[in-house]
């Protein structure tokens, strides 16, 4: 590493039972660091086999299991030896994936063959990224969980501009201070962020990322083309989400249109 140049790309290969949001976070750094190296992405494979076992493999300390949280952060998601399973199976297999990762891309194999193309330079982490990502964002789906602690994808899109610093708060309250609760009283858990939003007097779009306790706010090359365009749209990966409470509190907390809204959110619903 202290070879400069030496290295085209690094893949990280962690053991089965890693939590990739934790590795994740220690190579994700600020551009402006000016480090060598940057985070591409997390692809996760998935065994077609025993996948839907270790996703609903139930941990005796209520934390969700290793499978579904490297399902949960990834951007790529291999379906690894499909010649080994049924075509039912692996439907079931792609739903279940789908519910917990709506955003990340799945791609099936045998003997983990897959076009280099598809797993290498993801720019999964930049602003490169957001040039695609406002079209992919308005076809996640948010899957209503089968159990009340599975992780699920949830998104919801809130028009008008975003106060900087407000959003900050809304997504500190969500990754640092965790006091977000849904209405079984559970403090929601969020495990990745993803989102683009419209920042006052900020003419290009701005992308947000989160993984575990890290965020980031980076202005896209892309410009909204008029304030009428001007949204906001989340998408979030985790535990306990509840997308009504969400969508409510950003209105009421982060737009600047909040007073055109009414909205039904109660304030002991967050602990500030
Ligand atoms: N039928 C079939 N076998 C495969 C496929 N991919 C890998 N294998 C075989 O499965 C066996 C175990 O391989 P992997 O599951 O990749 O092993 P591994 O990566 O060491 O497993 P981890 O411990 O999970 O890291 C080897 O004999 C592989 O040849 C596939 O797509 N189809």
């Amino acid at each position: 590493m202290q070879k400069k140049g030496k290295f085209d790309y690094i893949l990280l290969e962690t053991t089965g039972l890693a939590d990739p949001g934790a590795v994740a976070s220690i190579f994700w750094v600020d551009a402006e660091l000016g480090m060598d190296i940057y985070l591409d992405g997390i692809i996760t494979v998935v065994d077609s086999k025993y996948g839907l076992k270790h996703l609903a493999e139930e941990k005796p300390d209520g934390l969700a299991n290793e499978a579904t949280r490297q399902v949960a952060l990834a951007d790529i998601i291999l379906i690894n030896k499909t010649d080994l399973v049924a075509e039912e199976d692996l439907n079931k297999l792609r739903t279940t994936i789908r519910s917990i990762n709506g955003l990340g891309k799945i791609l099936e194999t045998q003997r983990s063959r897959v076009d280099l193309s598809n797993v290498l330079d993801l720019h999964a982490f930049d602003s490169i990224s957001g040039i695609s990502l406002q079209e992919k964002l308005q076809y996640v789906p948010t899957i209503q969980p089968h159990l009340d602690k599975s992780i699920v994808t949830v998104t919801f899109e809130a028009p008008g501009n975003a106060k900087e610093e407000n959003l900050n708060v809304f997504i500190q309250n969500l990754l640092w201070e965790k006091n977000v609760k849904n209405k079984d009283d559970y403090c929601m858990e969020v495990i990745r962020l993803k989102g683009l939003v419209s920042i006052k007097d900020k003419p290009q779009q701005v992308i947000v990322q989160g993984v575990h306790e890290l965020y980031d706010l980076e202005e896209t090359p892309v410009s909204w083309k008029d304030d009428t365009e001007r949204t906001n749209r989340l998408v979030l990966i985790g535990r306990y989400l509840d997308k009504d409470i969400l969508k409510q509190l950003f209105i009421a907390t982060v737009t600047e249109t909040e007073k055109q809204w009414t909205t039904h959110f109660k304030e002991d619903q967050v602990f500030t």
